[in-house]
C-alpha cells in the first residue's frame, strides 16, 4: 500500500520529497497561466523542508520564472525549484544559457511552428528561455492529432533539437535536459537516503526509472509507468503530502 511505503520513507535518515507541477500539484487546465497548486500542497512541501534531514523540490517542465510565480516559491530557499525539465534550478549557479547557434535554431523552429497556426485553429505556442512548446489542449480532439503531427514534422528538419511529446504538448528545446538527471544530481548533492517522487507525464518516467529500493515513485493518473505506486489525481497527491509531513514531523 502507498500509505505504508510513505510511512516507511518518512523514517529515512535523510529524505528528499519531490513533485512535478502540472497534473500533480496543480490540476491540468486549458490556459497554463491560470494553473494553481491545490490548497495545502505548497505548505506541505515547505513543512517537509523545515523538518530535520528533510528536503523538498518541485521539478517541472515550466521555466523557472513561471514555476516560481505559480508556486509562490520564487523568493525562498527551502524548497528547491527545478525548471525547464532540469535545464534551470535554484540549486545551481547561474541560469540557462544558449550559444548563438542554439538561439538561431530556437528562432527558426519557433517561426516554423508559428507558420502552422493559421491552418490549426486553437494551436498556440508557449515560449521558454531555451524551448518553445506547441499546445493542442484548446483544439477539438479530432483536430489536435494533425497539429501535433505537423509540429513533430517541423522538428525532423532540425538535428540540434530535443523533443518532448507530453500531454497535448510538443516541446522543442535547444538544451539537453531531463528530470531524472537533474533530480539524481540534487539527491546526490544532498546525500538523501530516500526519495519520494510524484509525477504524471512521460517526462517523469526519467525519474521513476532511476528510483531504487526504499524510494517511492508515484504515478498520478493513467498511462504506462515505471512507478511502483499510482494515485488518481492531484487531490490524492495533496493527501499523500499531508500524510508524509505528519509522519516525518512525528517520527
Ligand atoms: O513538468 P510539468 O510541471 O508537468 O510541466 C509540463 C508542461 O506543463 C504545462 O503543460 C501542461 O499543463 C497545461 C496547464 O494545465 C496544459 O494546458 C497542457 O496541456 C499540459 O501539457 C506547461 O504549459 C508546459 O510548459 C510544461 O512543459
Amino acid at each position: 500500500m502507498l500509505s505504508s511505503a510513505l510511512a516507511e520513507a518518512a523514517e529515512a535518515g535523510s529524505l528528499l520529497v519531490a513533485t512535478d507541477f502540472d497534473g500533480v500539484l496543480a490540476p491540468l487546465v486549458l490556459d497554463p497561466s491560470t494553473s494553481r497548486p491545490l490548497p495545502g500542497t505548497v505548505d506541505s512541501l515547505r513543512g517537509l523542508a523545515a523538518q530535520p534531514g528533510t528536503y523538498a523540490a518541485v521539478v517541472s517542465g515550466r521555466d523557472l520564472a513561471s514555476l516560481g510565480a505559480l508556486t509562490g516559491l520564487a523568493d525562498q530557499g527551502e524548497v528547491t525549484l527545478i525548471g525547464s525539465h532540469g535545464a534551470e534550478s535554484t540549486a545551481a549557479q547561474g541560469g540557462s544559457s544558449m550559444t548563438p547557434e542554439q538561439r538561431d535554431t530556437l528562432d527558426r523552429v519557433t517561426a516554423e511552428l508559428e507558420a502552422l497556426m493559421p491552418a490549426h485553429p486553437g494551436f498556440w505556442l508557449e515560449h521558454k528561455p531555451t524551448a518553445v512548446v506547441a499546445h493542442t489542449r484548446r483544439m477539438s480532439p479530432d483536430a489536435a492529432p494533425a497539429a501535433e503531427a505537423a509540429a513533430l514534422e517541423v522538428t525532423t528538419r532540425h538535428t540540434d533539437v530535443h523533443v518532448l511529446h507530453g500531454k497535448q504538448v510538443v516541446e522543442v528545446s535547444v538544451v539537453q535536459a531531463d528530470k531524472g538527471t537533474a533530480l539524481t544530481g540534487l539527491r546526490e548533492a544532498l546525500g538523501a537516503d530516500a526519495l519520494v517522487y510524484f509525477g504524471d507525464d512521460v517526462t517523469d518516467e526519467h525519474v521513476f526509472t532511476r528510483l531504487g529500493d526504499g524510494d517511492v515513485g508515484v504515478k498520478v493518473g493513467d498511462g504506462e509507468t515505471a512507478a511502483r505506486w499510482r494515485v488518481d489525481s492531484p487531490e490524492d497527491v495533496a493527501q499523500a503530502l499531508t500524510l508524509l509531513l505528519e509522519r516525518r514531523a512525528h517520527r
